[in-house]
């Protein structure tokens, strides 16, 4: 798929989960705690790294506080520019801590933020997306971020941490979305539906 075609894809897309009402996305957002809470890898993360909601993407906020309830750690994506390098890292985050806007509009860890972790030591990651398929792969909003971070598991041998699995309206779900060299594939996809597992976890 070139460029313009993934440009097109993607906009048609977050034309679709922005669209949804204010009830699916509340309906969307509880339906997928249920289906999270159900699954191993999730009862036995003790590092877990989400996102904030944008866009109309699937709500993470119910997550977040059963998460910061219980004994686990949370961790936000955070944009890092360095010079010429804009890259994503995960700081710790507690819940009502101080939040900023980053360069895309998108809340986070304000400037008195936690520490990060270190992408291979966290236990479960759970992206945003804008598209997948049931063979795991997935389209994020263009910037690479994800890719960049998890870009360690593609080596032969490379470290298999931490679980990676998407969060999505059912209505992102496409036929196929084809691959590029450094896509990281997903682990499973949760939507208010159900998991959909890629037979990789
Ligand atoms: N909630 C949330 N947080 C996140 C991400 C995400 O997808 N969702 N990210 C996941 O990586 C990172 C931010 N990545 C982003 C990359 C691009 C744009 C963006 O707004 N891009 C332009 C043009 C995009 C395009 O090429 O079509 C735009 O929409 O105007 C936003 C976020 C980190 N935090
Ligand atoms: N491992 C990598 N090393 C260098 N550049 C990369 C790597 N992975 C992705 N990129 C760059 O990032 C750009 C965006 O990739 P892509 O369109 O697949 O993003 P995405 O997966 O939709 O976004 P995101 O991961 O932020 O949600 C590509 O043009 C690619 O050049």
């Amino acid at each position: 798929m070139n460029r313009q075609q993934k440009q097109q894809l993607r906009r048609h897309l977050r034309e679709q989960r922005q669209s949804l009402s204010a009830g699916q996305q509340q309906h969307a957002a509880f339906q997928a705690m249920r289906h999270l809470q159900r699954l191993p890898v999730f009862r036995q993360a003790r590092h877990i790294a989400a996102y904030l909601a944008n866009d109309g993407e699937l709500s993470t906020e119910v997550i977040l506080r059963r998460i910061a309830r219980s004994q686990k750690q949370l961790y936000l994506p955070v944009i890092h520019a360095r010079r010429d390098t804009v890259s994503m890292a995960f700081h710790r985050y507690r819940l009502r801590q101080h939040l900023g806007r980053n360069r895309f509009g998108i809340d986070e860890p304000g400037s008195r933020r936690l520490p990060a972790r270190a992408p291979h030591s966290l236990d479960l990651v759970l992206l945003p997306l804008v598209g997948f398929d049931r063979r795991g792969s997935r389209l994020g909003m263009g910037g690479g971020f994800y890719d960049r971070a998890f870009a360690y598991k593609r080596r032969r041998n490379g470290r298999r941490n931490p679980a990676l699995v998407g969060l999505a309206h059912s209505c992102q779900e496409v036929e196929r979305i084809p691959g590029d060299d450094w896509d990281i594939p997903l682990d499973a996809i949760i939507t208010e539906q159900g998991v959909i597992w890629t037979s990789r976890l």
